[in-house]
């Protein structure tokens, strides 16, 4: 697989259906990969997005009954039964230096109300939701200013932790973006790799 290397603090990789609009955020704008670029991925995507009335096919297709990632896709299905994505953001986290910095996938062409589903594999690694201050606050990714404290959850429920461990889905949905910042911050002990995929849906303009 090719991961797509630029100057943010992790690898990064962005596949899209044709014809969506470009995903900038930062001021990043990843070249769109093709699904076909990537069949893993596409049979990934198909399984995330299928209807149950399909679920039985994917269970014949033997290299991903034996993957570890075929038992996570059928947990983002059950939960997600609606749900389409015909984006993904895919990140390399190489190791505990590896991080993303604190932000919101705000971005207008998700919409105002953006599904995300985030599956995780490899290290597990702590990711932080905080809520934001004021009221119609902004705050961008901000790549260049790693979180630097260990957050717990806090008295005033605005700031609360998690363990994604290898297998883990998180889903932001509802107000999360409008009202929550999130990141992975650094972390010593984290040696191994961690991948994450984060499936999005791109409104068509
Ligand atoms: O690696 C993660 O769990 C989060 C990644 C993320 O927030 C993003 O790609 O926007
Ligand atoms: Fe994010």
């Amino acid at each position: 697989m090719h991961i797509l290397l630029c100057t943010q603090p992790r690898g990064t990789c962005y596949v899209a259906s044709a014809g969506l609009p470009d995903l900038i955020y930062s001021g990043y704008q990843p070249h769109a990969y093709s699904w076909d670029d990537f069949p893993p991925l596409k049979d990934i995507l198909d399984a995330v997005s299928m209807q149950s009335s399909h679920l039985t096919c994917v269970f014949v297709v033997p290299a991903l009954v034996r993957s570890n990632v075929f038992a996570c896709l059928l947990k983002v299905h059950k939960m997600l039964p609606g749900s389409t994505f015909n984006s993904l953001l895919l990140n390399r986290y190489k190791g505990g230096n590896d991080y993303v910095g604190w932000h919101s996938d705000d971005e207008k062409l998700y919409g105002s109300t953006p599904e995300i589903a985030s599956v995780s594999f490899g290290c597990e690694r702590d990711f932080i939701l905080k809520k934001k201050s004021g009221k119609s606050s902004q705050e961008r990714r901000s790549d260049d200013k790693p979180p630097l404290k260990r957050s717990r959850k806090s008295s005033q429920d605005d700031q609360h932790s998690f363990m994604l461990k290898h297998g883990s889905l998180l889903v932001m949905r509802g107000n999360t973006q409008r009202d929550w910042l999130h990141s992975v911050p650094k972390r010593a002990k984290a040696e191994t790799t961690r991948i994450n995929l984060t499936f999005r849906l791109v409104l068509q303009e």
